[in-house]
C-alpha cells in the first residue's frame, strides 16, 4: 500500500503531472506520425507495387500472346500444305513435322466430319476416333478461325491439354475439318517461363481460360483443375469478361491482394499477375515497428532529462513553499527568492505585499484589543460578553467584583446564583434574544456568595460583524439601592408613618377593591370606622408625644385583634377604619366588639397619671348601590357619629334595613 501511495503522490505532484503531460504529449505525436506514415505509407506501397504489377503482367500477356500466335501460325502453316493430299500422304507429313514438336505434345488432323484421319506421334486408337461432338470441332466448324480449346484431360496420356486448332479448307474454300496442336499443360514448355517469375514469398502468375478455368498456378499443379477456377473475385470475373487493369482484391477466403489482369487475345485467356498486400506491407510494418521501439527508447532518454530539467526548474517553486512554511512558523518574515522566474517573482511579491497587510492588521487589531481590554477593566460598569450559543466567554474585573465572583468561576456558578424566582423568566428571556437577536432588558435578583440579594439590571445586545452575529455583549448594574428606595416610596405613599398602618390613600384604594370584588362576586366586606373619645386631654395633659404614643399602641391592638387579610388604616387625627374582606356584618359587629374591649384595656403613662381611652364605633357592610369608596366611608362616618351621639365607647352598625340590625345583637 505504501509504495502504491507513493506512487500516487509522485504523480499527482506538479512535477509528475509535467512528466507524464511530456511522455502523454511525445506518445500521441508518435502515434499520430507512425498512423499517418502507416496510412500515406500503404498508399505509397500499393501504388508502386500495381505500377510494378503492371508492367510485370504486360509483359508476360505480350509474351503469351507471342507464343500463341507462333503456334497457330504453324498451324496454319501446316493446314496450307496438307490441302489436297489423301490421307497416307497426310500421316507422312505429319510424321515430318517433327519442328512442330518443340511447341506442341502432339498432332492431329480431321475430316470434315470430325472423324481424326492422321496423329502424330501415333497413339494407338486416336486414328478414328470421333470429335465431331467436341465443344472445340463445333466452334471451328461453325466460325472457322483458328481456336484454342477449354483444357480437358487426354484419354490417350491421362494430361491436361488444350489444343490449338485451325480449320482446314478444300480448294474450293469450304470447311474441311480442322489441324490440331496439343499442349501439355503441366508438361508443356508453353507455361514454363512463368514458373520462373518471383515476386515476394507469395506472389503468383496463373492464367484463366475465358471460362473461368485455371491453366496455370506455380504452386498448384496437382490441383489443376479445367473444369473450374476457384478464384471468384469481381476483379476476376471483369477480367473474364474482357476487362483488364490492376486493383486491390479479396478473392475467397484469402487475404486482400494487390492483382493485374491482362487478356491473351489469340487464346481467348487472360492472366492473374496477384501480390498479397500483407506481403508488400510487411517492410513497411517493420520499418514502422522499428521506429515505433526507437522512439519509446527516445522517450526513456526524453523521460530521464526531462526529470532531471524539470527538478531543476521547480527548485525556486521548492525553496518557495519552504520560504512560506518558514514565514507560517514565524521563522523569517518576507519571503526572499532570488530567481529569474518572472511569475514566481510576482508570487513572491504578491505574498509578501499581502503578508505585510496582514501584519499590519494584526497590530491594528492587537492595539484595538489592548484598547478595548483596557476599557473593560477599567470602566466601574460590569460587562460580560457571550457567544451565540449562550455561554459566558467573559467577564470583566467590575462584574466579578460586584457578582463576588473570581476570575476562575465555573461556567454554571453565576447562574445559580440567580434567584429562584428570577431565574425561569430569566432563563426563558435569554433563549428568546439568543433566537431572535432582540435586546435582553431584565432587572434580577442575585445572590451574592456573601449572602446579601442583590437587585441587578441586565442589558445585552447582539454583536454584528459584516452583517453577521458574532456574540452578545452585555452591561450589569447594581440597582439594589434604587430597588429598595423605590419600595419605601412605595410604602411611604400608602402607610401613616406614626401607626405603620394604611393611611387614607392606600385604605380607600383597598375600599375601591372591595367594592369592585363585590359587584363582580358579591363578596360580602364590611367597613369599621371609629374615633377616639376625648383624646384631646390627653395631647393637652401629657403632650403631643404622650399623644402619639397613644396612637400607636391603639394602632398595635387593632392590628394585632383582625385577620391578616383584614385591612388597618389610619385616616388621620384619632380615626381608624377597619375594612373586613368576605366577613359578614354579624361577625364584623363582634369584631368591632372585641376591638372596642381591647381597645379599652390600653393604656399610656405620664407623671404618675395613666390614661385610657375608648372607641365610638360605625360600622357598616358594603351593599348594592354603593358607587364609591366615600359613599360606603360616609355611612360608617355616620354611624360612629351616632356611637359618639350616644355616649361614646359603643358600636353602632349601619345598614338599609333596621330590622337586620336589630337580629344581629
Ligand atoms: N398627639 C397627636 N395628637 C393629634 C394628632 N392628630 C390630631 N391630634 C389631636 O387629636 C385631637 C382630636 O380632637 P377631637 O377628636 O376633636 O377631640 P376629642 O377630645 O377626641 O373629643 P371627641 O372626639 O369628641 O371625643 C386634637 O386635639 C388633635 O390635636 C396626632 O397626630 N398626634
Amino acid at each position: 500500500m505504501a509504495p502504491f501511495t507513493s506512487l500516487t503522490r509522485s504523480i499527482c505532484s506538479l512535477q509528475g503531472r509535467l512528466l507524464a503531460g511530456l511522455v502523454m504529449t511525445w506518445l500521441v505525436i508518435v502515434g499520430i506520425v507512425l498512423l499517418l506514415a502507416w496510412q500515406f505509407g500503404k498508399e505509397l506501397v500499393d501504388d508502386a507495387n500495381l505500377s510494378h504489377l503492371r508492367y510485370e503482367s504486360r509483359l508476360i500477356a505480350e509474351d503469351l500472346t507471342r507464343q500463341v500466335e507462333r503456334r497457330l501460325g504453324t498451324l496454319e502453316r501446316l493446314e496450307r500444305s496438307l490441302r489436297g493430299v489423301d490421307e497416307e500422304e497426310l500421316k507422312a507429313r505429319l510424321a515430318n513435322s517433327q519442328v512442330l514438336m518443340e511447341w506442341f505434345e502432339g498432332l492431329m488432323v480431321t475430316d470434315a466430319d470430325g472423324r481424326v484421319v492422321a496423329d502424330w506421334p501415333v497413339v494407338p486408337g486416336r486414328v478414328g476416333l470421333e470429335i465431331a461432338d467436341r465443344e472445340y470441332f463445333r466452334m471451328v466448324r461453325h466460325s472457322p478461325w483458328p481456336y484454342v480449346s477449354r483444357p480437358f484431360v487426354g484419354r490417350a496420356s491421362g494430361d491436361s491439354l488444350v489444343l490449338m486448332l485451325v480449320p482446314r479448307f478444300d480448294d474450293r474454300g469450304s470447311f474441311d475439318g480442322v489441324v490440331g496442336g496439343m499442349i501439355n499443360l503441366a508438361q508443356g514448355g508453353l507455361f514454363q517461363r512463368l514458373e520462373t517469375i518471383r515476386l515476394g514469398e507469395e506472389g503468383y502468375v496463373s492464367i484463366f481460360t475465358a471460362m473461368g478455368e485455371r491453366l496455370f498456378h506455380p504452386r498448384r499443379h496437382s490441383s489443376l483443375r479445367p473444369e473450374g477456377a476457384q478464384d471468384d473475385s469481381a476483379a476476376l470475373q471483369l477480367a473474364l469478361d474482357g476487362w483488364q487493369g490492376e486493383t486491390v482484391a479479396r478473392a475467397g477466403g484469402e487475404a486482400t491482394a494487390l492483382v493485374s489482369y491482362r487478356q491473351i487475345w489469340p487464346a481467348g485467356w487472360v492472366v492473374k499477375v496477384a501480390v498479397p498486400q500483407a506481403q508488400i506491407q510487411q517492410p513497411l510494418g517493420e520499418f514502422l515497428s522499428r521506429l515505433w521501439w526507437a522512439w519509446l527508447a527516445l522517450a526513456v532518454l526524453m523521460l530521464v532529462t526531462m526529470r532531471l530539467l524539470v527538478r531543476r526548474l521547480l527548485r525556486p517553486l521548492h525553496r518557495l513553499e519552504q520560504q512560506i512554511a518558514q514565514v507560517g512558523a514565524g521563522e523569517r518574515r518576507y519571503l526572499e527568492l532570488s530567481t529569474n522566474m518572472h511569475e514566481l517573482r510576482q508570487v513572491a511579491s504578491s505574498f509578501n505585499r499581502l503578508e505585510h497587510e496582514r501584519l499590519a492588521a494584526l497590530e491594528h487589531l492587537r492595539d484595538r484589543q489592548a484598547f478595548l481590554d483596557a476599557v473593560l477593566g477599567s470602566t466601574p460598569i460590569g460587562m460580560f460578553v457571550a457567544g451565540l450559543n449562550g455561554h459566558l466567554n467573559y467577564l470583566n474585573p467590575a462584574l466579578l467584583e460586584l457578582l463576588g465572583l473570581n476570575e476562575v468561576y465555573s461556567a454554571n456558578e453565576w447562574w445559580e446564583r440567580i434567584h429562584p424566582a428570577d431565574k425561569q423568566g430569566t432563563e426563558d428571556m435569554w433563549r428568546h434574544t439568543l433566537a431572535t437577536g432582540s435586546d435582553f432588558v431584565r432587572q434580577l435578583r442575585f445572590l451574592h456568595p456573601n449572602g446579601v440579594t442583590l437587585w441587578v439590571e441586565v442589558h445585552a445586545s447582539q454583536v454584528l460583524g459584516n452583517e453577521q452575529a458574532l456574540g452578545f455583549v452585555g452591561m450589569v448594574k447594581d440597582i439594589t439601592e434604587r430597588r429598595q428606595q423605590e419600595a419605601l416610596q412605595r410604602w411611604e405613599a400608602e402607610h401613616d408613618p406614626l401607626t405603620g398602618l394604611l393611611n387614607r390613600r392606600g385604605f380607600e384604594r383597598r375600599l375601591e377593591e372591595a367594592l369592585a370584588e363585590y359587584a363582580k362576586t358579591g363578596t360580602p366586606s364590611v367597613l369599621i370606622l371609629f374615633d377616639l373619645d376625648h383624646f384631646k386631654p390627653i395631647n393637652d395633659e401629657g403632650g403631643h408625644a404622650l399623644g402619639d404614643e397613644m396612637l400607636r399602641r391603639v394602632a398595635q391592638v387593632v392590628a394585632w385583634e383582625v385577620r391578616r387579610s383584614d385591612h388597618v388604616a389610619r385616616q388621620g387625627g384619632d380615626e381608624f377604619a377597619v375594612l373586613l374582606p368576605s366577613c359578614t356584618l354579624k361577625q364584623a359587629g363582634e369584631i368591632a366588639e372585641s376591638l372596642r374591649r381591647a381597645v379599652a384595656e390600653v393604656t399610656v403613662t405620664n407623671e404618675d397619671k395613666t390614661y385610657s381611652i375608648t372607641l365610638s364605633m360605625g360600622v357598616t357592610a358594603l351593599q348594592e348601590g354603593d358607587e364609591s369608596a366615600d359613599t360606603v366611608l360616609a355611612r360608617a362616618d355616620e354611624a360612629s357619629y351616632k356611637a359618639k351621639a350616644n355616649g361614646r365607647n359603643t358600636v353602632v352598625i349601619t345598614t338599609c334595613d333596621d330590622d337586620l340590625v336589630d337580629s344581629l345583637w
